[in-house]
């Protein structure tokens, strides 16, 4: 297996305006913590991850407020105008990115399980040239529509959720994001680069409890997720 190294890269520089609130959804408290201690956390506690950077928004104040920020293994970039960019200002700061593997794991995903981020990593280390991401398998029959009407069933056996964490190596990902960019794909996330560069990105099936919190009420679900995860580590 080749050496590598892990550096975590958490892009926190978003607004959350599906949320409609004032305060930016990874600084929301619950449980006694905020959304983005809980995802940082999660990768802290993965002993191959060396360091995290974290992409802040421009005129964020208030990550520095938070006692996980004085972490010598914590340190901040300023975001971009959309995600991609805002991984890419973080991996545009690695000094030397030869032989690193970057994590990706967005700030609203505050239930990463370590099992699972275990997993993520083996298989990164196995195959690290085409990387790999943390996906569900899509439960429901899905539904193609047109003008709000079913237009016909599709075939689900080979549909997945893309979650986060995503490694990718580190040089690699950023020379990708660069051109995708430039030629205008959208992409949401890393994998959709790398995809879109040829790579074939390994799905590792992780719990569907490693939820994005994106509306209101996702955050109630987060919490309850949380509180049962602590109950089952204690027991
Ligand atoms: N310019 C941006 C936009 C998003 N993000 C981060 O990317 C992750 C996933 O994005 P999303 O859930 O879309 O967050 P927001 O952009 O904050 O939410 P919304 O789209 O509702 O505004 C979040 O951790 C968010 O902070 C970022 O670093 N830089
Ligand atoms: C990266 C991501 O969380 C994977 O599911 C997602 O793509 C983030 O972007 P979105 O705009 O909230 O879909």
């Amino acid at each position: 297996m080749t050496s590598l190294s892990f550096v975590g890269i958490m892009p926190a520089a978003g607004i959350g305006s599906r949320m409609q609130l004032e305060l930016p959804k990874q600084y929301l408290q619950f449980g006694g913590r905020s959304m983005i201690e809980y995802s940082l956390l999660a990768l802290l506690a993965e002993t191959r991850i060396e360091k995290v950077i974290v992409a802040l928004h421009p005129e964020d104040k208030r990550f520095q407020q938070l006692a996980i920020s004085l972490d010598p293994r914590i340190y901040t970039v300023t975001g971009g105008v959309s995600r991609s960019k805002s991984v890419l200002n973080a991996l545009c700061s690695l000094s030397s990115s030869d032989q690193v593997m970057a994590v990706v794991h967005d700030a609203a995903r505050p239930c990463l399980s370590a099992g699972d981020l275990k997993l993520l990593l083996d298989q990164a280390q196995q195959d690290p040239k085409q990387g790999a991401i943390l996906a569900t398998p899509v439960r429901d029959t899905m539904k193609r529509a047109k003008g709000g009407y079913v237009l016909r069933t599709e075939a689900r056996n080979d549909l997945w959720h893309a979650l986060t964490p995503q490694v990718f190596m580190a040089s690699e990902l950023a020379t990708q994001i660069m051109a995708a960019n430039s030629a205008g794909v959208d992409i949401t996330d890393e994998a959709s680069a790398m995809e879109w560069a040829g790579f074939r990105p390994a799905l590792v099936k992780g719990s569907s409890n490693n939820i994005k919190v994106t509306q209101a009420d996702d955050l109630a679900l987060a919490a309850c997720l949380l509180q049962q995860n602590g109950h089952q580590e204690n027991q």
